[in-house]
């Protein structure tokens, strides 16, 4: 039997507003290199990948192409537009992988924040894998600090920090299932999801969504002093 195709969503969609800089913070060099350049080369160098598509914020689409020709990223299929939201960005993935000849509803899609740039391929194998056990799957990593909830400036609750760990990307998905989670969120305006898990806890509650080890070092690059993180843990 072969065996439905694995690809990997780069979202890149986003300006980095928190960043603060004059192009989109994936465009900013960490190490010589564009932030992006990082992150296409981590699934570039994932052997369970077949193809990468690029969610691309709009007017940056031949430096994308650029950054991935002089790389070699030869996974590359596509860089099509991003949305508004972090989430139209990936509805823009799954509709650009539902519509390429030979990939089904079985497919493994990973989307992932091209603000990841640290994402190893021990964790790219395993959200693959694990997508062979069941249909949603993220990497995540449990929470070394105490969280509370915070309301009008007060600790209103302290949740039990066992129970508690922080989502990173990839989170991998059966496209059949994504898709039709994403569907439904559409019609449901008061939603605003910040990461492709919640899309399906909230429209497919029945679904399980597993957890696979992330790192420390997948940090995503948000802030300006991100960029020195990152790039000490790139030498370290
Ligand atoms: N409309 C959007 C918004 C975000 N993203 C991508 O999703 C990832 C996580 O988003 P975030 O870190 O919040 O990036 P920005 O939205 O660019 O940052 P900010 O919220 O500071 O503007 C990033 O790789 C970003 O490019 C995207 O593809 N489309
Ligand atoms: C998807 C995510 O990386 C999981 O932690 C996160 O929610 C993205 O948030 P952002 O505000 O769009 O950066």
């Amino acid at each position: 039997m072969p065996q439905p195709p694995t690809i990997a969503a780069v979202l890149a969609g986003g300006r980095g507003s928190r960043m603060g800089a004059a192009v989109p913070k994936q465009l900013l060099e960490v190490a010589g290199k564009p932030i992006l350049q990082h992150t296409l080369e981590a699934f570039e160098a994932a052997a369970a990948v077949d193809r990468i598509v690029l969610v691309m914020a709009e007017g940056f689409h031949d430096t994308a192409w650029a950054i991935a020709k002089a790389a070699n990223v030869t996974k590359l299929s596509a860089v099509i537009d991003g949305g508004a939201t972090r989430a139209d960005s990936s509805v823009a993935a799954i509709r650009w992988a539902q519509a390429q000849p030979g990939v089904g509803e079985d497919a493994k899609l990973l989307l992932h924040d091209a603000a990841r740039m640290l994402v190893t391929g021990r964790i790219i194998t395993d959200v693959v894998a694990a997508l062979d056990e069941c249909e949603a799957v993220t990497a995540a990593i449990p929470s070394s600090d105490t969280v509370v909830e915070v309301r009008e400036g007060r600790i209103a609750n302290v949740p039990d920090r066992a129970s508690l760990a922080r989502v990173q990307t990839p989170q991998g998905f059966r496209l059949g299932l994504i898709a039709a989670a994403h569907a439904d969120a559409a019609a449901d305006p008061g939603f605003t999801p910040t990461d492709d898990c919640s899309v399906v806890l909230r429209c497919r509650p029945g679904v399980p969504v597993r957890t696979v080890a992330g790192s420390a070092r997948n940090l995503k690059v948000t802030e300006p002093a991100d960029l020195a993180l990152a790039e000490a843990l790139l030498h370290g």
